[in-house]
């Protein structure tokens, strides 16, 4: 079986390429499943697109294999897009989603349903040893609910509504989830390239 090498330590994102890659008969592994420790990777970017290249590239340099990386976030209108490129670790380190989560409530506190308007961002980057780094991005609209629902996914899906549903991304289905997921929009971009690994 094939294989690729996804440049993540969080579980969930594993999970979730796991699962789309199985459709197309690719093994996904992720830094969690390799034997050997990986350092992290400092995300020092401004953009999406910068950090999730830093992540593939040094990998992929690292091990000399095709990489494929993701950086993804929560952009919040009413926030001027924040937590964007901060998401992880938006109310400080270490990583803590349930505080990150607070941290969203608290501050959209006093807005009105309809100024809650948001939507996740997902960029792969794929870095390979002797080719240039290539880049899908993939969206998801929604919006912040005003308390926080559900145990499915990860990050901020207990407090984020997609368009045209009433649950939160944490009350759906894993495959509802990656139906309409900017993950998977993302991926769905990337179908050409798959196919030919
Ligand atoms: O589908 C999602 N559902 C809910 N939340 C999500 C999703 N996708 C990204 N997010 C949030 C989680 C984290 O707060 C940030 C990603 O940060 P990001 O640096 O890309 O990932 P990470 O540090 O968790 O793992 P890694 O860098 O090892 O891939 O956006
Ligand atoms: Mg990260």
């Amino acid at each position: 079986m094939k294989e690729i090498i996804i440049a993540t330590k969080n579980p969930g994102k594993a999970e979730e390429f796991k699962t789309f890659f199985a459709k197309f008969n690719i093994k996904a592994v992720s830094l969690l499943d390799l034997s050997q420790s990986i350092q992290d990777i400092e995300e020092t970017g401004v953009t999406f697109e910068e950090n999730a290249a830093l992540k593939a590239e040094q990998i992929a340099k690292l091990l000399n294999t095709p990489v494929l990386a993701d950086d993804s976030g929560l952009t919040i209108d009413v926030l001027d897009g924040r937590p964007g490129i901060f998401s992880a670790r938006y109310a400080g380190e270490p990583k803590d989603d349930k505080a990150n989560i607070e941290k969203v409530l608290a501050e959209l506190k006093n807005v009105k349903v309809t100024d809650r308007t948001a939507r996740f961002v997902c960029v792969l980057a794929v870095a390979t040893p002797d080719a240039n780094t290539i880049f899908k991005k993939g969206y998801c609209e929604g919006r912040i609910s005003v308390t926080s629902k559900g145990s499915n996914g990860f990050g901020y899906d207990p407090i984020f509504i997609p368009k045209n549903y009433t649950r939160t991304m944490a009350e759906l289905t894993s495959d509802e989830k990656n139906s309409i997921s900017h993950r998977s929009n993302a991926i769905k971009q990337l179908e050409d390239w798959l196919e030919n690994l």
